[in-house]
């Protein structure tokens, strides 16, 4: 049982994760005490979230966000500090116990290996810092001693499916059943998905997360990014995964034994249960989720993916078992196609255009070291940005 007051850093504050987190610990004030808290964009909300926790430190991106802040902050003993440096800061200070990763995209990357590099409880929601980093990340938290716990809600349910959360033939495990909702297209024609919105693409049928992760889900990459988040942090190949299509989110993940038997986390889509696992792990901590009613539930639906209307997915197991900076350079270009499609700039099928015209040009390198990472990084930017004006000849 932990005793003392554990002390919680949560990146990506303001996002729906890091709002989630936030909700956890304010049940627990006995337990839990924000120490710094970090935002982006949403100055306002922030400086709301800063005046309800009193963190130690509040982090924002840049300059102007920071001066804005400090004035809505004036008379409270909150710092305020901006850009990348202090996100590390606030992930790897001594006084920190657990870092809730929750930033989305790249931008998660240096802030979690620091926290790694701290030897910290590190919480990872951020699923594209795995997809970049995969090896080093893994030798990182290894080296320091870092606890390493799931968020995802797949990687979740699998990691308390798994004997000690690890992948070990010794102890019986076959496989991993990686569960898919399949989207709000899950149903669409390939006609149908030539001009779907935003909006729609947005609007998740179970789960309510943010824009970027919603247009992941609905295009199948982020059972892709998922797919080699499994490899890295249960130590398996490729051919030890296998995606589910599960339309009703109910089984969060499953985990099938040589002898037969199949284990899998049932619960509300709710990303609080998982939340609240990693920051009571190894206890268990009230989270505020409904229980599963199994008599509304009624009916659980399993079906095969489709890579044919959905080819992120495939694109994303090649980029892994190509290896090297391939996964590194398809999140990369997907990150600047989602973009582009939210921002009504290309078609939700130019996604999967994008990420495969950049894994194609760009030259794989082995990913020896962070540099050479996000070298590859910087270039499937620059080239996925030439491939969007192409498309839409701007
Ligand atoms: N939402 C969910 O249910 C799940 C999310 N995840 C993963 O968790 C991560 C967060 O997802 P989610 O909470 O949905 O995302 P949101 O978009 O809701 O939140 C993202 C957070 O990151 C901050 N942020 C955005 N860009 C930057 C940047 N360049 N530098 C620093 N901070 C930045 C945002 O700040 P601001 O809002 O102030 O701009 C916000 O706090 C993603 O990696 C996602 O894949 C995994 C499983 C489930
Ligand atoms: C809540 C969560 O973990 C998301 O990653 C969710 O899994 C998205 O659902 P699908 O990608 O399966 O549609
Ligand atoms: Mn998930």
């Amino acid at each position: 049982m932990q005793s003392s007051v554990q002390q919680v850093s949560v990146l990506g504050a303001t996002g729906s994760i890091g709002l989630n987190t936030l909700d956890v610990v304010r049940r627990h004030p006995d337990k839990y005490q924000v120490f710094a808290l970090s935002g982006h964009s949403q100055v306002e909300q922030l400086a709301q979230l800063s005046h309800e926790f009193q963190p130690k430190f509040v982090v924002i991106s840049d300059e102007q966000h920071a001066a804005r802040l400090k004035s809505l902050l004036s008379g409270q003993q909150t710092e305020v500090l901006s850009g990348a440096s202090a996100l590390e800061l606030i992930a790897s200070h001594d006084d920190v116990d657990i870092v809730m990763a929750a930033i989305v995209g790249a931008a998660g990357l240096l802030p979690n290996l620091a926290a790694a590099k701290a030897g910290k409880k590190v919480l990872l929601a951020n699923k594209e810092s795995l997809v970049m980093s995969g090896q080093l990340f893994m030798e990182t938290v290894a080296n320091s001693g870092a606890t390493l716990l799931p968020i995802d809600s797949e990687h979740n349910a699998i990691y308390q499916c798994l004997p000690n959360g690890q992948m070990s033939p010794d102890l019986g495990v076959d496989k991993i059943l990686l569960t898919a909702s399949g989207g709000p297209f899950r149903m669409f024609s390939f006609d149908q998905l030539k001009t779907v919105t935003p909006a729609q693409a947005v609007a998740h049928p179970n789960w309510s997360m943010g824009h970027k992760i919603s247009v992941d889900s609905a295009s199948l990459m982020n059972k892709g990014l998922e797919f080699i988040e499994a490899c890295w942090l249960f130590n398996c190949s490729a051919e030890q995964v296998d995606v589910v299509v599960h339309p009703e989110s109910v089984i969060h993940s499953m985990v099938s034994y040589v002898d037969g038997s199949v284990l899998a986390q049932l619960g509300n889509p709710d990303m609080r249960t998982p939340i609240a696992y990693g920051m009571a792990w190894p206890d268990r901590l009230e989270s505020g989720v409904k229980p599963l009613d199994l008599f509304e539930v009624a009916q659980l639906n399993f079906e095969k993916p489709d890579t044919e209307r959905f080819p992120c997915l495939k694109l994303a197991k090649q980029s892994f078992m190509e290896g090297g900076c391939a996964p590194a350079v398809l999140n990369a270009a997907n990150e600047v196609a989602v973009d582009a499609f939210l921002n009504d700039r290309i078609s939700f099928l130019s996604i999967a255009d994008v990420v495969e015209g950049t894994l194609n040009d760009i030259e794989n390198q082995k990913a020896e070291c962070l540099e050479t990472i996000l070298s590859a990084d910087l270039r499937a930017r620059a080239k996925a940005s030439e491939l969007l004006q192409s498309i839409t000849g701007k």
